[in-house]
């Protein structure tokens, strides 16, 4: 939809239905996987990214946390998205995470479409949390997809469900283990994934799902330690999407001390991960340093991807989506 600006034109407005019905992994995953390469490469490099730290407001009075992420692409798209976190929100039956994207012309500085960001933030953080199991597996030399191939999914939230369905995508798994604090979220989690045609369980505890896991995505908005080192397989891979503040945590210190742990960001890693900075643990590399073959993969023991979301992810999510309704209406 477009609608007229007060001062540049037409400006695009675009949902999240929009950006569900145009955005598909097969095209997302090599946009992120490009984009999780030119944050490494920095502002200094011509294809890379500018992106500072995101700002933060804790709205304490009422649980809530304001953040604000401008990100820009090589000189050619840009966007800040706005985004609010109410944890408190879900019982209240109202959405935990509320995202506006803002999309501007890099060589003029307007502003070209307004997207809701909910969607674009599901599915480019899962995006990233696939590039990040494909590129450990394959260093593995770990080509099971399949039957043999068990992935758990922590949480029955926004972002559980995207991780299932990208994990599904890439992964074929015959075998996707879900668990949820709430035990009817959890089957109504494994009936919508059943009802895609993705194979899914429900388990009774956080350990049931993890025990047999090979690719294990945590996704829930627990503030504590929910994941323990005795309930997972050595050579497991864990996708740690939740803790993104420096007071919350989601995995075992022991966990993560032990691991090896990539990250997509080392300067969010240690301004914002609970994960990391309560632990001491180290952070062995960016995502985007192994996909530059700047540093080897390292597999010996448990790997951990810490999430914690870039603003040029939503960047390129974003100018694909532009880009592809665009082409839409020029059929
Ligand atoms: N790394 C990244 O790029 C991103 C991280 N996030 C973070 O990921 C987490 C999940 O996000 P959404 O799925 O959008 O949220 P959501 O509100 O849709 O789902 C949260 C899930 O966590 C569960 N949960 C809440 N407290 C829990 C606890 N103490 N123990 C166990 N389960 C608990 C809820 O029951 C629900 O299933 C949040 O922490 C969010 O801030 C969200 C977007 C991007
Ligand atoms: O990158 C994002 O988007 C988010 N990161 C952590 C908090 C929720 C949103």
């Amino acid at each position: 939809m477009s609608i007229k600006g007060m001062s540049q034109g037409l400006l695009r407005w675009v949902s999240d239905d929009q950006v569900r019905r145009v955005l598909t992994w097969d095209l997302l995953l090599p946009a992120v996987r490009q984009v999780l390469q030119a944050f490494t490469l920095g502002p200094d490099h011509c294809d890379g990214a500018v992106q500072p730290l995101r700002s933060r407001i804790k709205v304490n009075q009422h649980n809530g946390i304001l953040l604000t992420m401008p990100g820009m692409m090589a000189g050619s798209s840009m966007t800040v998205k706005i985004l609010t976190a109410y944890p408190d929100n879900s019982a209240k039956g109202l959405p935990s995470h509320s995202s506006t994207i803002l999309h501007m012309d890099p060589k003029t500085g307007l502003i070209e479409a307004i997207l809701e960001g909910n969607a674009i933030t599901e599915m480019r953080t899962a995006a990233a949390s696939a590039v990040a199991t494909l590129e450990i597996m394959s260093a593995r030399d770990d080509q099971r997809r399949g039957k043999d191939l068990v992935v758990a999914v922590l949480g029955a939230g926004a972002q559980a469900y995207s991780h299932a369905r990208v994990m599904a995508h890439i992964l074929k798994t015959d075998k996707v283990v879900v668990w949820a604090r709430r035990t009817e979220a959890a089957d109504q989690f494994c009936q919508t994934l059943q009802a895609e045609g993705i194979p899914a369980m429900v388990a009774a505890t956080v350990q049931e799902a993890v025990v047999d896991a090979d690719v294990i995505n945590c996704c829930t908005a627990t503030s504590t330690p929910l994941l323990q080192a005795a309930w997972i397989k050595p050579m497991a891979h864990i996708n740690s999407v939740g803790a993104p503040h420096p007071d919350h945590q989601e995995l075992e210190e022991e966990l993560i001390r032990n691991a090896i742990v990539y990250t997509d960001s080392y300067n969010s890693a240690k301004n914002e991960s609970g994960d990391v900075i309560k632990s001491g643990a180290a952070v062995y590399a960016e995502i985007g340093e192994i996909l530059l073959q700047r540093k080897p993969v390292l597999t010996d023991r448990i790997t951990i991807f810490k999430s914690l979301g870039l603003a040029v992810e939503d960047t390129v999510a974003a100018q694909l989506v532009c880009e592809l309704l665009k082409a839409e209406e020029n059929q």
